[in-house]
């Protein structure tokens, strides 16, 4: 048996392989435990305050503007010039670190390929250091993979998409790796061990001088980017690189982090290019932020889109604060992905991208999402022929009408309306995501949408949401109200769709009863859990030797 080499203090509790030894060297395990021993006092406050937030929202309070930092959010400043190798990020396709998907997504002709450890991949040992793997080798050019059924040869093109990495959010552990008797901060280990590998290679080869890039997740509070920024000094001094050179897109994807948009890119102003509307997860913020309000009970998750008042104040304040900051204001994804067998449903969905991409250029960002290569070339299209031939918007859409946009605002109710289809669609949608992130899976198409983690966040929380508070399911004229009973009838109900629409061998191969248990739970739970990923890793994390590992 083969064991990792380790520096004092670090444990590897993960499978050994000889792959795996080449991204977990001693140094580059040394480089992590440092960021890890350096910052985990920081981190740790910061998810106190956190909890010190969610407890003013449950007693009724709402997020709001810090009247402590007027100061910063009034007076003029701007971020670092955007790096000319990124100057142009109209289209980004985003997608799990799988070999094959890398590869397909940096040779899509997308401007920038956000290789995901987060919404889009489930956190097994496994996929994470094959990730770690599949990135060195894209940065170094050799990636290539041999589909063997197909008897295809995958390898990169001259022209690829330029790279950018999302950790994990702050508050997934990884059990794998036991630094000084305590599990890694997760989103610790996919930063250090991808800086610590690749800076020097994606600086010459892909940056011109700048990178790596990166997106940071599910941020609250600037205090949060304050550290990502402390990290990124921290690295660049250690690897003996200009500060500056590191740059990062934040995701403004919770609601209490939408009023602090003007503090995180002050706190990250060295470091910054831009924030992006995480759509989905805002959505699931908006429902977990007010978990404790009952007069906040949204409608169907299908009517939940941009164009509410509240979505589209916050993508408007958030175009704003970047173009007055000096950097872009992205976009987000449209869940559509192409229907093969079926073009006329395939040109309907192909129309729902076009214009939600058109009203988000239109709106003045700069560039957007895609989840699929099939969608590159028509929101490519929507972007250039909307951006009068410039590679942004940054100098030209200044959205100054956008200042006016209040609290109230940002936090009004959705409108809509609530049914029994949508109970059902959640619980079927949940059920099924969380088996396939269960089985390593963690982005799936499920009835022609793209599914993962902040999506599936969305059908949990609403479902709880309904249970608690008695929704009355008021959509198909006549009115139901959702009691725990209710729901139970739909689980089962819904497990046996399930089991006829993937068919018997899969249901019983795949962990779809694990999935309905642990999904019914998470929905009628007393106390809202904060992630559904957060329980459900006990679920994935194996030990080696093997022992049951629960954190
Ligand atoms: C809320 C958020 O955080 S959004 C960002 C996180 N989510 C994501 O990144 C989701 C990204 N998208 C995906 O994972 C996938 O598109 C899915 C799971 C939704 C659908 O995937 P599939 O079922 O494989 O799609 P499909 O069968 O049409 O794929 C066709 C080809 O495109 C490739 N492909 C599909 N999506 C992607 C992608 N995002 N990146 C690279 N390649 C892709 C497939 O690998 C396949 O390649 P092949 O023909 O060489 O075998
Ligand atoms: O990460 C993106 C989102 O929409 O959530
Ligand atoms: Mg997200």
């Amino acid at each position: 048996m083969s064991f990792y080499d380790v520096p004092d203090g670090v444990e590897i509790r993960g499978r050994y392989d000889h792959q795996f030894a080449q991204i977990l060297t001693r140094d580059a395990l040394q480089f992590v435990a440092g960021l890890q021993r350096e910052f985990r006092g920081q981190v740790r406050f910061a998810m106190e305050c956190r909890r010190e937030a969610k407890k003013r929202y449950n007693s009724g309070g709402s997020p709001g503007f810090d009247p402590a930092t007027r100061f910063i959010r009034e007076s003029n400043w701007k971020c670092a010039t955007v790096p000319p190798a990124v100057a142009d990020r109209s289209v980004e396709i985003t997608g799990p670190v799988e070999r094959k998907m890398i590869i397909n997504a940096l040779n899509s002709g997308s401007k920038v390929f956000m290789a995901d450890f987060e919404d889009a991949l489930s956190p097994s040992w496994e996929n994470l250091m094959k990730g770690h793997v599949n990135l060195r080798d894209a940065i170094n050019q050799t990636i290539t993979f041999h589909d063997q059924a197909r008897n295809r040869v995958y390898k990169l093109n001259n022209t690829i998409a330029k790279l950018f990495v999302r950790p994990r959010g702050w508050h997934l552990p990884e059990a794998h790796i036991i630094i000084d008797g305590e599990p890694a901060i997760g989103c610790l280990v996919d930063f250090g061990l991808y800086f610590y590998h690749n800076h020097s290679m994606y600086r010459s080869a892909h940056g011109a001088g700048f990178g790596p890039f990166f997106y940071l997740p599910k941020m609250e509070n600037s205090r949060e980017a304050r550290i990502w920024n402390n990290i990124f000094e921290q690295a660049e001094r250690t690897a003996g690189i200009e500060r500056g050179s590191i740059r990062a897109t934040v995701l403004i994807e919770t609601l209490p982090a939408v009023f602090q948009m003007d503090e995180i890119l002050y706190e990250l102003r060295d470091h910054s290019v831009g924030l992006n509307c995480g759509r989905w997860d805002y959505i699931f913020s908006y429902i977990k932020t007010f978990q404790a309000h009952p007069d906040r009970l949204l409608p169907d998750r299908v009517q939940v889109g941009m164009t509410q008042h509240f979505m589209r104040c916050y993508s408007d304040l958030l175009i704003r604060t970047c173009h007055r900051r000096g950097v872009h204001a992205m976009g987000g994804m449209a869940a559509q992905i192409p229907i093969r067998d079926n073009p006329a449903a395939n040109e309907a969905a192909l129309e729902l991208v076009r214009k939600d991409k058109l009203r988000e250029v239109r709106a003045g960002h700069d560039g957007t999402w895609a989840a699929h290569p099939g969608l590159i070339k028509p929101i490519l299209e929507v972007f250039t022929s909307n951006m009068a031939g410039k590679a942004n918007q940054i100098q030209t859409a200044a959205r100054e009408d956008a200042d006016a946009i209040t609290e109230e605002d940002l936090v009004q109710m959705p409108h809509g309306t609530r049914s029994l289809e949508g109970l059902r669609l959640n619980t079927r949608v949940g059920i099924q995501y969380l088996a396939a992130w269960l089985t390593g899976t963690g982005s799936v198409p499920l009835y022609n949408l793209m599914e993962d983690a902040a999506t599936a966040e969305i059908s949990r929380v609403q479902n709880w949401q309904w249970i608690k508070y008695g929704a009355v399911l008021n959509g198909n004229g006549v009115k139901i109200r959702v009691t725990p009973e209710l729901f139970a009838k739909v689980v089962e109900e819904e497990m046996e769709r399930i089991k006829r629409e993937v068919g018997l061998e899969k249901f019983t191969r795949g962990r779809y009863q694990e999935a309905g248990k642990i999904f019914a739970k998470q929905c009628t739970t007393p106390e809202l859990d904060d992630f559904l990923t957060l329980d459900a890793y006990n679920l994935i994390v194996v030990h080696h030797p093997k022992t049951s590992a629960r954190l």
